[in-house]
């Protein structure tokens, strides 16, 4: 037997319009706040929030350290969206619902969506705090959110994957970095389908795989961000080293602990990112970043 068609396209819009009348005005730009990052929403002035309770079809979080609200305001003068938290396949939803709100921005007309996630540092040289700027990542979750029929109003069969995470927009992020005394690092995220955390082996196979950072989400929805024509940056915060590499055990609680910790910093990468993008001519580059080469 087939499974059920579900109007993801039509329950999309109808979120969307609710969030629309709720609203003065919707701006093109949205964020979505990972584990322990909650509290970068507090930078946000004059926010509209509503909880995603109150939100036609949205489903609502279950794991601590994700709020279930989605805010509009701005941050200076860069209107946006925050999406205080998020969902993860290891929840039991089928990626369809976990990547659900980035249906809604799509039919919200967003143009450009930052992921933030926690993440255990795989590189050898990363430690819990730095900021990673993901250049790329491996699906390891053993599906796609795309899977089942093709919605054409939603996207391409099809889609092109060659550059996830827009390198322009990776640029300015590291720009904005160095110009704030802060290490923007490139690196691949590697998704498992968790809630386990990795074993000491598994860490090993993925540093041989080319992962640098390892979570449990991000990817799907930059997946089906792209797929909606969206734009993508993606930060990734080094919670903890990941399993393994200092022989430590992980706990969720030290990931909120460290999110938590490293809010004001990536709050102040993101708020000169968000300007820089609400600024007509604000993804140009200087002359330094046009000379910065593929690594970023
Ligand atoms: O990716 P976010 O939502 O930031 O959270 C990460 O941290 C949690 C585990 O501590 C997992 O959910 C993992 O994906
Ligand atoms: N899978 C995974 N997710 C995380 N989220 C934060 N830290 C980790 C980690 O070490 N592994």
């Amino acid at each position: 037997m087939s499974e059920p068609v579900i109007d993801l396209a039509a329950r999309a819009a109808e979120s969307a319009l609710f969030i629309k009348r709720s609203v003065p005005a919707v701006p093109p730009l949205a964020l979505v706040l990972g584990s322990g990052l909650n509290e970068l929403a507090e930078g946000v002035q004059d926010a509209t929030v509503i909880p995603y309770r109150d939100i036609p079809h949205f489903p609502v979080p279950t794991v601590a350290g994700h709020a279930g609200n989605l805010l509009v305001g701005r941050i200076d003068s860069a209107g946006l969206i925050v999406l205080q938290g998020r969902f993860h396949y290891y929840e039991g939803h089928p990626l369809e619902v976990v990547t659900f709100p980035m249906r809604v921005l799509q039919f919200l007309g967003v143009r450009t969506v930052i992921l933030t996630a926690a993440t255990g540092g795989i590189r050898a040289d990363l430690r819990p705090g730095n900021l990673v700027c993901l250049s790329d990542h491996l699906n390891l979750i053993g599906d796609n959110p795309l899977r089942g029929s093709n919605d054409t109003r939603l996207g391409t069969r099809f889609p092109d994957m060659t550059e996830v995470y827009s390198k322009k927009l990776r640029a300015v992020a590291r720009e904005e970095g160095k110009r704030l005394g802060i290490n923007v690092i490139p690196g691949v995220y590697a998704c498992l389908p968790g809630p386990s955390y990795e074993t000491p082996a598994e860490i090993r196979m993925l540093q041989a795989l080319g992962a640098d950072v390892v979570g449990m989400s991000t990817v799907p929805e930059a997946i089906v961000a792209r797929h909606g024509g969206m734009d993508v940056l993606a930060f990734a915060l080094v919670t903890n080293s990941a399993a393994g590499v200092l022989g430590t055990p992980i706990s969720h609680k030290e990931v909120l602990d460290a999110g938590k910790k490293a809010t004001p910093l990536l709050g102040k990468v993101l708020r000169r990112v968000a300007l820089r993008l609400s600024d007509p001519g604000g993804t140009g580059l200087t002359a330094e970043m046009q000379t910065f080469g593929g690594d970023v």
